[in-house]
């Protein structure tokens, strides 16, 4: 199979776009398409593979992300944007309604983050706290907020949000990265109290809002995680370190967004959509493998104007 995309980015989490608005394939061919385009030792690349799906009489239309390993994600908040915006370019719109795996959202046109910033402003939500929906046994609660999973370890304290995909956050001590991998690792291993496994993230407040470190589910560390970063607002605002309804900046390792969370459980999340190049790839999903990749066009001006905004995060000061 020969596959056109757009290699973008949402915040530097990175994906091959696929318009498969017109493409019938089963599952677990789809899984083998992810694995085969992200694998960082291949060709391509990326945190996992975006399709544009087709809309209904609801949603203009949809998004699917399937993650490096092949597993289908709930949802994807950066990956949103990117699908929102080849949404936009596709239907001649600026706002939409989009579904997801299991849920809706809400994408719409921003002003630019930065000049020359291709900006989407998305609302998801409602939050749910509810983990017997994840389902997280074994502590016989249906809501962590601010405690110790004794199952992991770690005795950070962590709060358990889903966007619906599912998400650990801590707030507690500097961000350990080596403590983060372990923690994840745990997680993916899908311990009998974890079987759909979760997504980590350990949170440093900065001045003006927060700086998100994460493992993702299937995937491992990444520089940013969206659905991550509504959950780590959301939270901020449910333990009283930040407040509802007010904009913060969220940095990552990959740049930033502006993320505002709502005492009903909305986390709003404003930014960038951007296009990096567009190719084509041969595809063995069975054996997950890409080849033979011819690219078509460089988006120069969009990674440069990017690279502004990663320049000027990285330049925010730290506490
Ligand atoms: N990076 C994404 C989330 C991707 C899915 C996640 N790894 C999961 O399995 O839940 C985002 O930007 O939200």
């Amino acid at each position: 199979m020969r596959f056109d995309f757009i290699k973008c980015h949402g915040s530097g989490n990175d994906f091959p776009l696929i318009d498969a608005r017109d493409i019938r394939l089963d599952d677990q061919v789809w899984a083998g398409v992810a694995r085969a385009l992200a694998d960082r030792r291949g060709p391509v690349g990326g945190d996992g593979i975006l399709l544009l799906t087709a809309g209904d009489k609801a949603q203009a239309f949809g998004m699917r992300m399937f993650n490096s390993d092949g597993s289908e994600a709930e949802t994807c908040l950066n990956g949103l944007r990117c699908v929102a915006r080849a949404g936009f370019e596709a239907l001649g719109l600026d706002r939409a309604e989009v579904h997801l795996k299991t849920s809706t959202a809400h994408a719409e046109l921003d002003d630019d983050l930065a000049p020359g910033v291709y900006t989407i402003r998305e609302t998801a939500g409602p939050a749910d706290l509810d983990v017997s929906h994840w389902p997280l046994t074994g502590l016989d609660v249906h809501e962590i907020v601010e405690q110790v999973i004794p199952m992991l370890p770690t005795t950070r304290r962590f709060t358990a949000v889903a966007m619906p995909n599912p998400h650990l956050v801590s707030f507690d001590g500097p961000i350990d990265e080596s403590e983060l991998i372990v923690v994840g690792e745990l997680c993916e291993s899908a311990p009998d109290w974890l079987p759909n496994r979760a997504n980590i993230s350990f949170v440093e407040l900065r001045e003006d809002g927060l700086f998100v470190r994460t493992f993702e589910r299937g995937v491992g560390l990444t520089d940013s995680c969206g659905s991550a970063m509504a959950a780590s607002v959301f939270s901020s605002c449910l333990t009283g370190r930040r407040t509802f309804g007010t904009e913060m900046k969220v940095f990552n390792r990959g740049g930033l967004v502006l993320g505002q969370a709502e005492s009903d459980g909305m986390v709003r999340l404003s930014g960038n959509a951007t296009w990096e190049w567009s190719g084509s790839a041969d595809v063995d999903a069975d054996r997950g493998i890409a080849g033979d990749l011819v690219v078509a066009r460089h988006f120069n001006e969009e990674i440069a104007a990017w690279g502004g905004v990663v320049k000027e995060a990285r330049a925010e000061p730290s506490v």
